[in-house]
């Protein structure tokens, strides 16, 4: 059986600001005291995975060992259709290692304008639909785990629009919306994102009957 969480303090097993903003506030309602990695000053554990859920266990594993506390990790990332699923489990790395190597900012702007390209060379009819991944892993310090998974389908869209959320969510319109991920409050991201639906599988298990 699924152990679940019996102590009110967990820690965020992350080091994108952005997610930590979303994690945080998916987690208001239910008295957890967060703590954040940064904050506990853990390490960034190398992702050496190839699936988004082995990803998100070594994060979480490493930082509920490090701290001796539960953590939660996310391992996330946007697959093109057109472009076989890429770059999936490498979203982050398109936009840190192809043109930044040794450069600790990420220039987004670049890494979906790589995948813009991509499209464009495959003609203007190209298939544009696409869908954000998550999977968030809890590991205790004793070695215990439990994974959940979520996904949204959408279209890449281009030029990016708007300011909020983070990430790819300039280019991301949601199935059934007009709108990019990036014009949608908050709020309203968290209802429908892949992040919300890996989220409430969480919370029916752990927080549930
Ligand atoms: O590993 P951690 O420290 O959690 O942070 P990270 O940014 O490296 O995260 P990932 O390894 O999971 O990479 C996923 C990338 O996918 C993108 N991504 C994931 N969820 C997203 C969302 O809700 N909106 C926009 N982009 C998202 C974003 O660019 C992330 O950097
Ligand atoms: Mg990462």
């Amino acid at each position: 059986m699924t152990r679940k969480l019996d102590n009110k303090r967990l820690v965020i097993a992350t080091h994108n600001a952005g997610k930590l903003r979303e994690i945080s506030a998916l987690l208001a309602p239910y008295g957890i005291e967060c703590l954040s990695a940064g904050q506990l000053g853990l390490p960034e554990p190398e992702e050496t995975g190839t699936t988004f859920v082995e990803n998100a266990l070594i994060k979480a594993h490493a930082a509920a060992k490090a701290a001796q506390l539960p953590a939660l990790a996310d391992d996330s990332g946007l697959s093109v259709t057109a472009l076989g699923g890429k770059p999936g489990v490498y979203t982050a790395d398109w936009a840190e290692r192809q043109w930044f190597e040794g450069d600790p900012g990420r220039d987004w702007y670049m890494a979906m304008g790589k995948v813009e390209g991509l499209l464009c060379e495959q003609g203007p009819d190209v298939d544009r639909s696409c869908w954000f991944s998550c999977v968030l892993a809890i590991a205790w310090p004793e070695g215990d785990e439990a994974v959940y998974d979520g996904r949204v389908n959408g279209n890449f869209s281009w030029p990016p629009r708007g300011t909020m959320g983070f990430g790819y969510d300039p280019v991301f319109v949601p199935e059934g919306r007009e709108v990019t991920f990036a014009q949608l409050d908050p709020e309203e991201k968290h209802r429908i994102s892949h992040r919300a639906d890996a989220f409430a599988k969480l919370v029916a298990e752990q927080f549930g009957g």
